[in-house]
């Protein structure tokens, strides 16, 4: 799979993110405080992953900041995004399943390497649901898109 990775910060999750993944056999791009030269700030890297999910340079994307929160703010305004702030592998499961989420945003702060590698076994494992509620659940997201974006 195609995933891109942001982060604000260099922190050693972060890094573990990215060396877990390609140990997985993803391909990863790295933006923001994982790409030398790129703008850290949450707002912006976030954005970034996120829009290569939007439009199909990535299959899923991975944004981190020290919270998680301005990570799954900024990648949900992308139109087409689904981000879910996941703080376990329970959550990780349900959203793929019952959100069809396509972005996995982190905490770099709650997270542990070992609690990542559970997040990221939950969320890989998981294939969204073809329960007629949640699939009319998650095309109803998509009208918020069609309102934002008049498209
Ligand atoms: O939601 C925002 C994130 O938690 C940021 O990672 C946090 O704001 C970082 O703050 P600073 O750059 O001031 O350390």
């Amino acid at each position: 799979m195609r995933i891109s990775v942001s982060s604000d910060m260099d922190e050693p999750v972060a890094r573990a993110l990215l060396a877990e993944l390609r140990e997985r056999g993803h391909e990863v791009r790295a933006h923001g405080a994982l790409s030398p030269g790129d703008d850290p700030q949450w707002a912006v890297c976030s954005e970034a992953a996120a829009r290569e999910v939007a439009d199909g340079t990535a299959d899923q994307a991975v944004v981190c900041c020290w919270t998680g929160t301005g990570a799954s703010i900024a990648a949900n305004k992308v139109p087409g995004v689904r981000a879910a702030l996941c703080t376990d592998a329970y959550t990780a499961d349900g959203a793929r399943r019952w959100n069809d989420a396509n972005v996995l945003a982190l905490s770099l702060r709650l997270t542990s390497e070992p609690l990542l590698r559970e997040i990221l076994d939950a969320w890989f494992a998981g294939a969204p649901s073809e329960d007629p509620e949640d699939r009319r659940n998650v095309d109803r997201t998509g009208r918020l898109d069609r309102e934002r974006t008049g498209l």
